[in-house]
């Protein structure tokens, strides 16, 4: 099979593919125009996010098998469209749940803990102790939104620290040992901690606006590890301002990329999301460790090799 590879991946994966008679083509510089010219002489594509593949470029790519996204996240590809044409979707978020979930539970312990403002603090010869009292994980109630891979992994963590863990998923009988599925009401109702877990699509677009926010308790940990467009940047930061919101972990932002050096200066919500003290930014990392870059590059071979080989 000839497959194009279109984002710097671990090396593994061209490697192994080469080892079982793949043809491979790596082409991580070609504009979204260009590989659009040419994508019609492969049969599968590996990607993470480089380039977008919409239904103009999927309807050019006429003898595609297989799309494989190194990672988890598909928004980047017209998923009905593909379906459509028949062309197989690979994933492998089996490769960064638990670096998202380790990433979830670092970020509620720098925030409720201030271990990065106290620190901070101490290193300007500022020795505050009263104001930096911590507030314990031991006995929150963790409200997740989504409960696949990220969810399920982070709810493992949490309940291990004596959190309880509720969920709202919209798929059913999803409760386990870990978390309890709840209605959206009842979670909004009875959460100290809001993760978000779900995938973006037109449906979680905005998901979480001020109404959500307000249905809330007073003085809530937020973290979104999921993506930045599934809440409205605008009504966080109302959240925030107002104390709803006590501390946000944000690996994920609206603007991000390319698009971030000019908007850092334009927006006025970024603005404040990047000089509050009540938030923690990180450059979505939440599933980029040393050690998920390999598994996810093992786990999308596993599955091109099962499909194909
Ligand atoms: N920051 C980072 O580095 C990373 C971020 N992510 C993000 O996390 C997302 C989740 O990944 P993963 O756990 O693998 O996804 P999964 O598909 O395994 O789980 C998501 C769950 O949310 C459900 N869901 C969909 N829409 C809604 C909704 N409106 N309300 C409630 N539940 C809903 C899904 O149901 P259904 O299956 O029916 O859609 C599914 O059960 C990814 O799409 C990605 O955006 C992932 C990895 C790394
Ligand atoms: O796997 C994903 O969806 C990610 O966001 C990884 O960066």
């Amino acid at each position: 099979m000839k497959v194009l590879l279109l984002d710097k991946n671990h090396p593994l994966i061209t490697k192994q593919l080469l080892d079982r008679n793949f043809i491979l083509e790596e082409d991580f510089t070609s504009s979204y125009d260009e590989v659009c010219d040419k994508i019609g002489n492969y049969e599968g594509v590996i990607i993470r996010s480089r380039i977008p593949l919409d239904r103009s470029f999927l309807e050019k790519a006429t003898h595609l098998k297989f799309i494989a996204r190194v990672g988890a996240g598909m928004e980047n590809i017209d998923v009905e469209v593909a379906k459509k044409l028949g062309i197989q979707l690979i994933n492998s978020p089996e490769g960064n749940r638990d670096s998202v979930a380790e990433h979830v539970v670092g970020m509620l312990l720098i925030l409720m803990n201030r271990l990065f403002i106290a620190s901070q603090e101490v290193k300007q010869g500022i020795w505050k102790r009263e104001e930096n009292r911590g507030d314990e994980l031991l006995g929150k109630t963790v409200g997740l939104i989504g409960y696949g891979n990220m969810g399920k992994a982070t709810a493992k963590r949490l309940s291990g620290f004596g959190c309880r863990v509720i969920f709202y998923d919209i798929l059913p009988n999803l409760s386990d040992e870990y978390g309890m599925q709840v209605s959206v009401e009842e979670l909004k109702r009875t959460a100290d901690i809001l993760s978000l877990h779900i995938p973006l699509t037109s449906e979680t677009h905005y998901l979480i606006d001020d109404q959500f926010f307000k249905d809330m308790k007073n003085g809530i940990y937020f973290i979104n590890t999921a993506r930045g467009k599934n809440v409205k940047t605008k009504d966080l930061v109302i959240a925030l301002k107002s104390g709803k919101i006590k501390g946000a972990g944000l690996d994920v932002l609206e603007y991000e990329k390319s698009s971030f050096e000019n908007i850092e200066t334009e927006n006025e919500d970024l603005k404040y999301l990047l000089t509050s003290e009540k938030v923690i930014v990180t450059p979505h990392i939440a599933g980029w460790t040393i050690q998920s870059k390999e598994k996810l590059a093992q786990i999308i071979v596993d599955k091109i090799v099962a499909l194909y080989c």
